[in-house]
């Protein structure tokens, strides 16, 4: 297995630009996708969750050419018709391509086979299949109830009343909504349960608005989707920053001290996650906002205890930068860290115990007490490329550590490191 030697960083010091938002990336090409007309996507996101939705639009006959970085595509859009694939679609460990293009593709006409790797087997997506298939949608499990693979006879669906459970993802709402407009009549979606992750549902609502559908709801509790609609494709769209990714540079400037520009969010981000820098700023950071940068600076670190609920990816973060807080930290409410890339309530408190805090790892909260001493350990990674992220926090903080696989980080960020060295003293 590879490692990486992470060595204690004394300060940081520089300019990070963020590479595009994964969320906004797979979203904008899906429904660019679906749309009639060419669109031109700039700043896009360029790591494996994207490659699996490239993937499969090219097996569903979408016409994509990228640049040489594969960071501007053109998608030639096929106004909803897309072609049977002759394999079966393999979206590796997505979630914001598996859910989507469940929905989406048992709304459109053809027949489809939905694959991932082992661990997507393990993520529950019988909120999602339940609800399509109340709306008449013909979604079949391949293997377990409740869970991909998924088979998938699409163009069945309606539209009508319908409930989703948005208490473990709100990407099945995400999904639901994307594929609304393309049932033949209205949709109604009532939310079963609470909706978690809400900020997402805003993410998806923008990104609608832009392709020209607008949804009607009522708090986030009812939505209302006008079906027989088409996405109208965009000359131009351009991909913004990934906000859970500057959680990482964001945590590292507030740790280590020096100063780092983030370039890509900032107070105008229509994603959630930059709700990390405000809970940075109560942890102690010292942060300038401006519309679409960032400027940190360290300052005295202090725990924290937190409902993350609507930040669960940038949460991680976090859970690292606790090591160097005085007192403890919560960070309450994260039950999905469970059904995520691993459990990651189990993953983060068995390493952070290695590292060698003091942790509570509850059925969804944790609890973590900095060290007295750091141990110099080499950190499992679960295949999951925020703990490969966030535990450079260590070496942030002076303390020498070993990342296991960090190649890992290529689902959303295959630069991570260099980039981090990039601003390293
Ligand atoms: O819709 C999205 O783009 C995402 C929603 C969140 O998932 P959940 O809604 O499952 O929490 C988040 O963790 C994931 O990385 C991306
Ligand atoms: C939970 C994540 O990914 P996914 O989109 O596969 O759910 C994540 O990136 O932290």
């Amino acid at each position: 297995m590879e490692q990486l030697r992470l060595e204690p960083i004394t300060k940081v010091n520089g300019t990070v630009t963020l590479p595009g938002s994964k969320s906004l990336s797979n979203r904008i090409l899906l429904l660019a996708a679906l749309a009639s007309g060419t669109t031109v996507v700039e700043n896009l996101l360029d790591s494996d969750d994207i490659r699996h939705m490239l993937g499969a639009l090219k097996l569903l006959g979408v016409h994509v050419t990228l640049n040489d970085e594969r960071t501007v595509a053109t998608v030639n859009g096929v106004g909803g018709v897309f072609k049977t694939p002759s394999e079966p679609l393999f979206l590796g460990n997505a979630g914001t391509a598996y859910r989507p293009l469940t929905a989406v593709l048992a709304a459109v006409t053809g027949e489809y086979e939905l694959v991932g790797e082992p661990r997507m087997e393990e993520r529950p997506i019988g909120h999602l299949v339940d609800a399509l298939q109340v709306l008449g949608g013909d979604v079949t499990y391949t293997k377990h109830k409740d869970y991909p693979p998924l088979k998938i006879m699409g163009g069945q669906i309606k539209g009508g009343s319908v409930e989703i459970d948005g208490s473990i993802s709100s990407q099945f709402l995400t999904a639901l909504l994307m594929a609304a407009p393309l049932f033949s009549g209205d949709t109604n979606i009532t939310i079963k349960g609470t909706l978690v992750s809400k900020p997402y549902i805003d993410i998806t609502l923008d990104v609608m608005a832009r392709f020209g559908v607008n949804v009607e709801h009522s708090n986030y509790a009812t939505f209302k989707v006008k079906g027989g609609q088409q996405y109208q494709s965009l000359d131009r769209i351009m991909v913004e920053g990934d906000a859970s990714s500057a959680s990482y540079f964001v945590a590292a400037a507030a740790i280590a001290g020096g100063e780092i520009e983030i370039k890509g969010v900032g107070a105008k981000s229509v994603q959630g996650d930059i709700g990390f820098a405000k809970v940075m700023e109560q942890v102690g950071a010292k942060i300038d906002w401006y519309d679409e940068r960032l400027v940190v600076r360290k300052g005295e670190l202090k725990g924290v205890d937190i409902d993350a609920n609507a930040i669960p990816d940038a949460a991680m973060t976090l859970a690292t930068v606790a090591l160097f807080a005085k007192g403890p930290t919560a960070i309450r409410n994260i039950y999905n860290w469970r059904v995520k890339e691993t459990d990651r309530l189990y993953a983060m408190a068995t390493e952070l115990r290695k590292v060698g805090a003091d942790v509570v790892e509850g059925h969804d909260f944790i609890e973590i007490t900095p060290p007295e001493h750091f141990n110099d350990v080499a950190i499992d990674t679960y295949d999951d490329h925020r703990i490969a992220m966030c535990f450079a926090m260590v070496a942030v903080g002076g303390k020498p550590i070993t990342i296991n696989d960090p190649k890992c980080t290529y689902k959303t960020f295959p630069t991570f490191f260099n980039v981090l060295a990039s601003v390293s003293e």
